[in-house]
């Protein structure tokens, strides 16, 4: 007879499993196992739902633990039962379906349920949760039949739904009660700043709403709110938050408060049984993100194990919302409350925030926006409550060790050994490196197979590519190559030599052709597909606005308070009395609370309310100054030989000559330009892209020059003698950096990478300056003003009216 102990678990998901590989592994022959799990499947990662809604992985690819697993362990399992007896003297338990099984330990872990809102109607056909394979199998074939979706709720669950929806071709309204998003994990900047990215992907949103009743006969047909408006539906996902499942513990006499409550050994009140995961109330906190429990189902197995553990002392959590195009990191305590301290960066161009807040020195929470990169290091700064005052800028803008200022691999080798790469699997940097360099580990699939590392969310998968980059070194494997992002392997240059061998159309066909791995891509990838789409096929492609940043979706940069700026096109900074009387007309018809001359010498009226802006165009009726894209923002000039003593060419008409022959054109970054009238170089032009300075008898032809954080100034490209001449040279320099730039790369920085000479030599040849002329020249004859476009078109006008409330039915 065997002398194995018997262990049986209740609940075959995520944090029990865990808890029983672990032992497998401390203790293999300790125990006879058996699990129940009331789901007819073998374990499998609930977290990836989320990723199989949106295409991203079948429901095969989420088990975790296949059925042979069960049968190569000795596992005894009951899918499909659900157990309802304990019998605590006896020590036995009994499913609905008449399976028992007797034990020594019993560890309970019953997961959560989800929160259904007690609402007249929630139990109409088409009323649903998002917790299981069965919900996720619901809404794909919803989808199939149906066009509209409701998602009550604008948390992590609720968001990720609701993309998921979108991408299955559902018209999808968010219901929030809350007057912003992800309260729980976001502050009011952030929240607004994502909500913008997400409408722009085509959610919609309602607001401080609550839902009184959901209508309907035996199927959903709306929801009917508080404040007396109503929604027309066909589908109502709920994602209000969750419940820890402790209704068969409650049923046995194990004590309750919120969750099932247990020590630090995981010990509930009654001797023998255990419990772990969702349905667990540790010191007052009842954790929904697996990190924790991951942690928790540790120390659990090692207490079986019988193998010496300070126990499980709770844990600070960090989120990630699994949202392609929208990165969003949250940690630990992240409101302003008295005694706290925060730091903010708001980046309305690039659309960055970040926020740190400090409390008697140390690191203690952090909201990223846009850019996530630096959430690792702060999430470890906030764990291990270091004190980091003095250094609070410096982490804020990341140039701390391993911050997101310095080069990606700069910033692997600097962080920390003990730092945790996967927050998921509680995995470090040492135990990664260790994979690498004494397992063999040398691809990052064999690192997770090794460490788990990436394993469960995904969020850690390019950090876990990088680490195998850096200490991998000649023997790395499928992963050493790094990409343009965390989606795919593939550089610059490689993806747009296979979109051109392939005649590649659509960043969806690019992004299945090239098996990218995330298959909606992230907020890198799209927008330089975008681009290098537009340059390859000037006259097929079809711009992809959903894939452009905020600003150059609503043709005009959105400023500190969520309003925006309008700038209209002078060209050559040369105006006229009846322009400026246009300008300043407008300007207080919509009370346009502060006008600015720019430093690109243009007129800024700030502070513009975003349902305001078609009809100022409108009214301007002058084209769009482009002084929110990667476009030709400027062109500077000086007074030139019309007025100027000194000047011995007219700058003013060439300047004006050069930005009306580029104006509109897309570019992989901005690009400045100027003129100067003589060598005094007024207009500045030897810090901008192209610039222009009249010499005696010609001009003299500058490139690559930045007057912004990396102050860079100019080479000369050559001496011209004709305006003609600038014209060609200007255009053929365009041209080829449009051509082999990598999106987002300034002039600057490019040239610095490819060198001068590349440049020059390039561009020698009279043959191929024509040959880039005459394809700048086809690029640009596609280009049309959107201000006007928009104006023109009812549909785009919509996109600007202010968020639309609830319509009433019929
Ligand atoms: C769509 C989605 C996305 C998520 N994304 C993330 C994420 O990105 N990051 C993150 O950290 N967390 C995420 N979570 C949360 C994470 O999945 C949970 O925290 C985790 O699954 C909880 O594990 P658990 O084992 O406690 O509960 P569960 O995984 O729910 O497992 C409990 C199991 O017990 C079974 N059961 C219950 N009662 C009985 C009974 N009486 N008898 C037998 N079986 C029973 C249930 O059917 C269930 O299968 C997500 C959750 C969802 C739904
Ligand atoms: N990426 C991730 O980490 C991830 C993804 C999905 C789910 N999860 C986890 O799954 C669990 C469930 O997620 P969740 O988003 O449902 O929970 P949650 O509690 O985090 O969020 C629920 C949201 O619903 C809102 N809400 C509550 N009542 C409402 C009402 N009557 N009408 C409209 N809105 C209402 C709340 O304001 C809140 O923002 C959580 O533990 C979460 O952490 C995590
Ligand atoms: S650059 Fe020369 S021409 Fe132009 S304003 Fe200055 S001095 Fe006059
Ligand atoms: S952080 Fe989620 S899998 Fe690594």
């Amino acid at each position: 007879m065997s002398n194995r102990k018997k262990l049986v678990l209740i609940g075959n998901g995520m944090a029990g499993v865990r808890a029983v590989e672990h032992l497998l592994k401390l203790a293999p022959d300790a125990y006879d196992i058996t699990i129940f799990g009331a789901e007819p499947h073998p374990n499998y990662n609930r977290i990836m739902l989320s990723s199989v809604l949106v295409g991203g992985a079948d429901m095969k690819e989420i088990v975790i633990n296949d059925w042979d697993w069960y049968k190569d362990n000795g596992i005894r399992l009951y899918t499909g039962h659900t157990v309802t007896k304990i019998d605590i003297e006896g020590k036995r338990v009994r499913s609905d379906r008449g399976a028992e099984a007797s034990y020594d330990k019993l560890i309970i872990a019953t997961g959560s349920n989800p929160f259904m809102l007690p609402l007249p109607g929630a139990d109409k056909e088409g009323v649903i949760a998002f917790r299981d394979m069965k919900d996720c199998e619901t809404m794909i074939e919803t989808a199939k039949t149906y066009k509209k979706a409701a998602v009550i709720g604008g948390g992590l669950l609720g968001l990720e739904a609701a993309r998921g929806l979108l991408h299955l071709g559902m018209d999808v309204t968010v219901v929030h009660k809350h007057p912003y998003l992800m309260e729980r994990q976001l502050d009011a900047p952030a929240a607004a700043m994502l909500q913008t990215e997400l409408e722009a992907q085509g959610m919609k949103f309602l607001l401080s709403k609550n839902t009184a009743a959901i209508t309907g006969k035996k199927r959903v047909k709306g929801l009917t709110f508080s404040d007396g408006s109503q929604l027309e539906t066909d589908l109502v996902v709920m994602a209000v938050g969750i419940r820890p499942n402790v209704s068969l513990a409650k049923a046995h006499g194990i004590d309750i408060n919120l969750g099932i409550v247990v020590n630090d050994y995981m010990e509930t009140n009654i001797p023998d049984i255990y419990a772990v995961g969702e349905c667990v109330e540790h010191r007052g906190v009842a954790y929904g993100l697996v990190a924790p429990l991951y942690e928790q189902g540790d120390v659990l197995a090692k207490r079986l194990a019988g193998i010496e553990t300070k126990g499980y002392e709770g844990s600070v959590t960090s989120t990630k919302l699994k949202v392609s195009g929208v990165n969003v990191f949250s940690a630990g305590q992240f409101r302003d409350v008295p005694g706290t301290r925060a730091l903010r960066i708001q980046d309305e161009v690039e659309g960055i925030y970040k926020k740190i807040v400090i409390q008697d020195g140390k690191l203690i929470g952090a909201v990223l926006f846009g850019d996530t990169a630096d959430g690792a290091s702060l999430f470890s700064m906030i764990r291990k409550g270091e004190n980091i005052a003095g250094k609070e800028k410096e982490i804020l803008l990341g140039f701390a060790p391993g911050g997101a200022e310095q080069s990606p691999d700069a910033r692997i080798e600097a962080m920390p050994d003990d730092e945790i790469v996967c927050g998921c699997n509680g995995v470090s940097k040492a135990a990664i490196v260790d994979a690498i360099k004494t397992k063999g580990c040398v691809t990052a699939s064999a690192v997770k197979a090794c460490t788990k590392a990436s394993a469960s969310c995904g969020g850690c998968k390019g950090l876990v590519e990088g680490l195998v980059r850096v200490y991998a070194g000649d023997a790395a494997g499928e992963a050493v190559k790094e990409g343009i992002c965390g989606c795919t392997p593939l550089s610059r240059d490689e993806i747009v030599a296979e979109i051109k061998r392939m005649g590649l159309k659509s960043i969806r066909e690019v992004m299945n052709v090239l098996e990218w791995r995330e298959p909606e891509g992230c907020s890198k990838c799209r927008p330089s597909l975008n681009y290098y789409l537009g340059m390859l096929w000037p006259t097929e492609y079809k711009d992809e606005k959903e894939s452009r940043f905020t600003n150059e979706r609503y043709h005009a940069n959105i400023q500190k308070d969520g309003t925006y700026s309008v700038v209209p096109r002078i060209y050559g900074g040369v105006t006229s009395p009846g322009e400026l009387k246009r300008i300043a007309t407008v300007a207080e018809k919509y009370n346009v609370p502060l006008v600015k001359i720019t430093g690109g010498q243009r007129i800024d009226l700030l502070g513009v309310k975003k349902e305001d802006l078609p009809s100022m165009w409108e009214d301007l009726d002058m084209p769009s100054g482009h002084a929110y894209g990667k476009t030709l923002r400027t062109v500077k000039t000086c007074v030139g030989s019309t007025f100027c003593r000194f000047g011995t060419q007219d700058s003013m008409a060439m300047g004006i000559k050069l930005e009306k022959a580029f104006e509109r054109l897309n570019t992989p970054a901005k690009v400045k330009l100027a003129v100067s009238g003589c060598p005094r170089n007024c207009a500045e032009a030897t810090i901008k892209d192209f610039g222009v300075v009249a010499i005696d008898g010609g001009w003299e032809l500058h490139v690559g020059g930045n007057g912004g954080v990396h102050v860079r100034a100019t080479d000369l490209l050559c001496v011209v003698k004709t305006e003609e001449e600038v014209l060609e040279w200007s255009s053929a320099f365009l041209q080829y950096y449009r051509e082999n730039a990598q999106w987002n790369e300034r002039t600057s920085t490019w040239i610095e990478r490819v060198g001068l000479d590349s440049v020059k030599k390039a561009l020698e040849k009279r043959e191929d300056r024509l040959a880039l002329v005459e394809r700048i020249n086809t690029t640009l004859s596609q280009m049309k003003d959107p201000w006007k476009e928009i104006i023109n078109n009812e549909e785009l006008r919509k996109n600007f009216e202010p968020i639309r409330d609830a319509q009433p039915i019929g």
